[in-house]
């Protein structure tokens, strides 16, 4: 039984490697939600009403995915819930939640993380976490093309793209849960290239086998 989480900023690839890497390993796929996420377009449109909401609502829905995924066999998160504290950590910083949201919503988080102490498994076997540039990022936002992560929609989310890729190199360096690998998103287009698909894939392989986790 295998668990991986995938982490990295908006638009890096998270969703489109989880697809690859669980029909490779004949994993099943977790996504977060994001179509049928009720509050995300509402952040969008005003950051500082809604990033508690949104906080707590990723919060639920992940620890159900995780529940999920860390029961059954061999699957493939595309984000892990540790990524979740340094959104909402960046939003307060920016202003757009108080010290206050911050602490019960950190408190909250800690107290539902404990109770996967007694699932068979606490945390994933492997963290990818995918690095890219903020040119790579905004290609493939502009890209996917979901409307209210656009620059047009809305100016200001140049700096906050740009402060998130700033939180994120610290994080990585940081995360401890378990063992990790950092995949150049950059230099892969695992998209349209069959043979980086497979560069990709053999790295993520090549650890696992490394772990004792093939
Ligand atoms: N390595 C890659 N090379 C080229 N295009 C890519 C690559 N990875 C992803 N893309 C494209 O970039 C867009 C965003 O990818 P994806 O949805 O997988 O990102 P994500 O990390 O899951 O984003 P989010 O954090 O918003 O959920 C998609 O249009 C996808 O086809
Ligand atoms: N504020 C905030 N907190 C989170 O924990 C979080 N997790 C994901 N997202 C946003 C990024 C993408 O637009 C979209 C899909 O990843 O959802 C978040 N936004």
């Amino acid at each position: 039984m295998t668990v991986i989480a995938l982490s990295g900023p908006i638009g890096a690839g998270k969703s489109t490697l989880t697809k690859i890497l669980a029909a490779d390993l004949g994993s099943q796929a977790f996504y977060e939600s994001v179509e049928d996420n009720p509050v995300l377009p509402l952040f969008y449109a005003d950051p500082a009403k809604y990033a508690f909401l949104l906080q707590i609502y990723f919060l639920n829905t992940r620890f159900r995915n995780i529940k999920d995924a860390l029961v059954a066999d061999n699957n493939v998160l595309d984000r892990s819930i540790y990524e979740d504290e340094l959104f909402f950590q960046m939003n307060a910083d920016m202003g757009r939640a108080n010290q206050t949201e911050v602490d019960i919503y950190r408190d909250l988080l800690h107290n539902m993380m404990e109770e996967l102490k007694t699932l068979p498994k606490k945390a994933p076997d492997l963290l990818v976490h995918i690095d890219v540039s903020y040119d790579t990022m905004l290609k493939r936002i502009t890209k996917r093309g979901r409307s209210f992560e656009q620059l047009s929609y809305d100016p200001t989310l140049e700096t906050y793209y740009k402060t998130l890729l700033e939180y994120y190199g610290p994080w990585y360096e940081n995360y401890n849960y378990s063992p990790k690998i950092r995949i150049d998103g950059d230099k892969y287009d695992f998209v349209e290239s069959k043979e980086d698909q497979t560069a990709v894939i053999t790295q993520i392989e090549d650890k696992l086998h490394e772990l004792g986790q093939l």
